[in-house]
């Protein structure tokens, strides 16, 4: 058995553009609904959702049917050993919130590496060698993992270039929400000030031979960021769709 191909590793390693949606609701029901949807990649939030590590790995349960639709995994916090968790159980791709430095962001990185290059925890048999069977894990396993880390904060603004270089680093992903609420905007994601910040983000960070990525509901913002050369981009999420379609359907019964 092989190291599982992270496709969406190498999808935006070769520019491909990958669109992906939110998934809050910390169900493996819904997760697999949304797998069968055409989407390229899931994000499956524990930071701001009641989502758990034993929720996310029936999650990866339920997408194993829909390759083509990839999980990334946002833990709660940029901690090594939260993330030696999430690896342990299998997950191949990792949004790590609020990087503000070069060093967070290194540090990111060594947490999905085996020593010496990293500090990973070893396990003997845990899900992500497939208990075991992928005869060559220890030794290939971080081809196959991707890092994105988070800016969305003043300081990891000014950081940007320093955080875009750390080697590892796969992605660069710009936090609309505490980026814009940082920066005095808070809940202003689609102030034109903030949009032209992030677009210009987007480029600096294609400029240091990275990847950026981006989050927003609004089609428009959507485009414009993948105009700009977003290379991964969430164009909604499964609370917001629930919300404002049961809404909309309400509304058509209503006097
Ligand atoms: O800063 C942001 O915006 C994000 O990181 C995304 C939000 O956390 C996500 O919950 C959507 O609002």
């Amino acid at each position: 058995m092989d190291v599982p191909a992270n496709t969406f590793k190498r999808a935006i390693h070769a520019g491909r553009q990958q669109i992906g949606l939110w998934s809050s609701l910390a169900s493996h029901l819904s997760v697999e609904i949304l797998a069968g949807s055409g989407f390229d990649w899931l994000l499956l939030d524990t930071e701001h959702s009641p989502n758990e590590l034993p929720q996310v790995v029936n999650q990866l349960h339920a997408m194993m049917e829909y390759p083509a639709t990839q999980p990334i995994v946002r833990p709660p916090v940029n901690d090594t050993v939260i993330i030696k968790r999430f690896l342990d159980a299998g997950v191949q791709s990792f949004l790590i919130p609020m990087v503000d430095t070069d060093d967070q962001a290194a540090a990111a990185v060594a947490a999905t590496r085996y020593p010496p290059h990293g500090m990973r925890g070893f396990a003997s048999a845990s899900r992500a060698s497939r208990f075991g069977r992928v005869k060559d894990y220890y030794a290939r396993a971080h081809e196959e993992i991707c890092v994105l880390v988070q800016i969305e904060s003043r300081l990891g603004l000014d950081n940007l270039d320093a955080i875009a270089a750390v080697p590892g680093v796969d992605g660069v992903f710009i936090g609309p929400g505490d980026l814009s609420a940082a920066l005095g905007h808070l809940g202003g994601q689609g102030d034109e000030a903030i949009v032209a910040l992030i677009e210009d983000m987007i480029r600096r960070i294609g400029k240091a031979g990275n990847r950026a990525g981006i989050l927003t509901g609004d089609e428009a913002l959507a485009r414009r960021y993948i105009a700009a050369g977003c290379v991964f981009t969430a164009v909604g999420s499964d609370t917001g769709i629930l919300a404002r379609g049961s809404e909309a359907l309400a509304r058509k019964f209503r006097a």
